[in-house]
């Protein structure tokens, strides 16, 4: 994980990573076949901090993976707030559940199973401060046209993996058989000049896209 030394810099001089977070990186690294898909130790920091910033009253994250991003994002929690989480894998649901209750917030945090554009229906009713997209890559425009309407001016989209490990860029050739990275492409560019939004990009490890509602 230290194999870059600006990552390592940034780590050592970014607040520690909770404990139990620490724990759920070591359980996602030696029990699943894709650690890499969780948020780490500064983007984790970075989304507590966004989330204790705004002090949302309901959170929407789509794509829960192991759950590290959802603690996070809901350290910031409004007392009377709730986080939504959507994964549409049931094999990462009891683990989700385990550290949710170590971290004792089965209160303020919902887990659906399901895909996300089959349980955002039943979701209609809230109005979302604060909004992770963070599931299968091509759909980012998707969930963003799905949620937007319900997210409150001065609201926060935040999209992960926006860089595409590089793959945006325009020198980057794109095999016929990619079919992700044009529509990461499609969707950043949109973006850029999306009447709804003010984007700011950050490069931060595979790019965060921040979108503020207007
Ligand atoms: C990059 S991981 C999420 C990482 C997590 N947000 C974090 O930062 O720690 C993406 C997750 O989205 C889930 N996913 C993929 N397609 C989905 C869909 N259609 N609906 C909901 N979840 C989906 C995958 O099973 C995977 O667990």
């Amino acid at each position: 994980m230290h194999h870059d030394p600006i990552q390592a810099y940034a780590e050592q001089h970014t607040a520690p990573e909770p404990p139990l977070l620490a724990q759920l990186t070591r359980e996602t690294h030696l029990q699943t076949l894709l650690p890499r898909m969780s948020s780490g130790h500064v983007q984790g920091r970075f989304l507590s901090l966004l989330s204790q910033l705004m002090r949302p009253r309901r959170v929407l994250e789509i794509g829960t993976f192991c759950g590290y991003a959802t603690l996070c994002l809901a350290e910031g929690l409004a007392h009377d707030g709730l986080l939504h989480t959507i994964e549409i894998d049931p094999e990462r649901e009891a683990r989700i559940r385990r550290y949710v209750t170590a971290a004792g917030k089965t209160a303020q945090i919902r887990l659906h199973i399901g895909a996300a554009l089959d349980v955002l229906p039943g979701l209609v009713d809230e109005v979302w401060d604060l909004v992770f997209i963070d599931a299968d890559k091509r759909s980012n425009d998707a969930y963003f046209e799905a949620v937007i309407g319900q997210v409150r001016p001065g609201g926060l989209l935040i999209v992960d993996n926006v860089l595409w490990s590089g793959k945006v860029l325009p020198g980057h050739e794109v095999r016929k058989s990619d079919r992700d990275t044009p529509l990461v492409r499609a969707f950043n560019d949109k973006m850029a000049q999306d009447a709804r939004v003010e984007p700011v990009f950050l490069p931060l490890r595979d790019g965060l896209l921040l979108l503020r509602k207007l």
